[in-house]
């Protein structure tokens, strides 16, 4: 029982800083080694491109969501680290904001060659102070992952005022009064607040969602959400990117859930990496092209009501 591998399911909607809290723990000195698993919605994948590349081997899952498609992926991937067992102390899972945790938690229990050897940890999910009560109230997924969480960490506090923060907090116990609750900023506190807490409690889910540990799953996705992946060949000229990243993101803001690319600018040598939740845009110029990679560019935005042609067209037409 206990040299079973702990899995860390890491949750919370899209934006609310899952990556940045995996970036803070592969990044402190820890002496582990852990597997990652990430799990993106979108065709084009970003999301393993953002996070650290330290000693960890990130595995990525993509074109589907977590809790139905690529379960089966999920199981796999699971499947091939037990065989290597020794080599990871620990295994964190990272979900697409738009997952549902309650089946990636019950493969857990129910698949017999992953039980066998890994145990649920924790769930622990990432809610952004500023955004979270809106999406409570139109997105069931983000309600469920505050339903399921063990730890929850409440960041981006500096995006709101003490009496806001209060009234999110408040929400949160109305739906979840057992999570251990930490308020953060970019997702700072302590590994140990995070890792090996063995803390996931099976009973307390079963009264939440009584036919957990049965077989079926009935997860709707969100029809209207959608994934637009863009990549032009080559570079993008910055005169033309820059205003028309910062005019669809104030204009579409409250449409576009979340954005993120990876693109290539004449005569300079990194990557410049941007990204944003509705319309908070940040972005730098990150690590260095690589000897031989290719300087292309590529963009996903996820959201509701997206006219795709127009920023399709948009996108191609910053062009270098
Ligand atoms: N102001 C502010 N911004 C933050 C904080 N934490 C993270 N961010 C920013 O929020 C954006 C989203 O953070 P990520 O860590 O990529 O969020 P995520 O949950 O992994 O996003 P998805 O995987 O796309 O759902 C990034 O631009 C972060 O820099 C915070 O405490 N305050």
């Amino acid at each position: 029982m206990t040299d079973k591998i702990p899995v860390t399911v890491l949750t919370g909607y899209l934006g609310a800083g899952k990556t940045t809290l995996l970036n803070r723990i592969l990044t402190e000195p820890h002496g582990k080694r852990y597997a990652v698993i990430v799990n993106e919605f979108g065709e084009i994948g970003i999301d393993n491109e953002l996070v650290v590349g330290a000693d960890e081997e990130v595995f990525e899952m993509n074109n589907g969501c977590i809790c139905c498609t690529v379960r089966g992926d999920l199981i796999r991937i699971l499947d091939g680290l037990m065989k290597r067992k020794g080599k990871f102390d620990a295994i964190i899972v990272e979900t697409t904001g738009l997952a549902d945790p309650a089946p990636v938690a019950q493969t857990f229990f129910m698949d017999q060659d992953v039980s066998d050897v890994a145990r649920l940890d924790a769930v622990v999910t990432v809610a952004d102070a500023k955004w979270l009560s809106d999406r409570l109230k139109d997105a069931p997924e983000a309600k469920n992952q505050i339903a399921f969480a063990d730890v929850i960490i409440l960041n981006k506090t500096d995006l709101v005022t003490a009496d806001e923060l209060a009234e999110v907090e408040a929400r949160i116990r109305a739906i979840n009064p057992y999570a251990k609750l930490h308020r953060t900023q970019k997702c700072s506190l302590p590994i140990s607040e995070v890792l090996d807490r063995k803390a996931f409690d099976l009973d307390r889910i079963i009264e939440i969602e009584p036919d957990f540990l049965e077989q079926g799953h009935h997860h709707h996705h969100d029809e209207e959400m959608q994934s637009i992946s863009l990549k032009l060949d080559g570079e993008v000229d910055p005169e033309k990117f820059m205003p028309w990243i910062s005019n669809l993101t104030q204009v579409e803001g409250p449409n576009i859930l979340r954005c993120k690319g990876i693109v290539a600018f004449p005569n300079e040598p990194k990557r410049f990496v941007f990204q944003g939740v509705h319309m908070i845009l940040d972005g730098d110029v990150q690590d260095d092209w690589k000897p031989g990679q290719k300087r292309d560019s590529k963009v996903v935005f996820i959201g509701r009501d997206l006219n795709e042609k127009a920023i399709k067209e948009g996108f191609l037409a910053t062009a270098a």
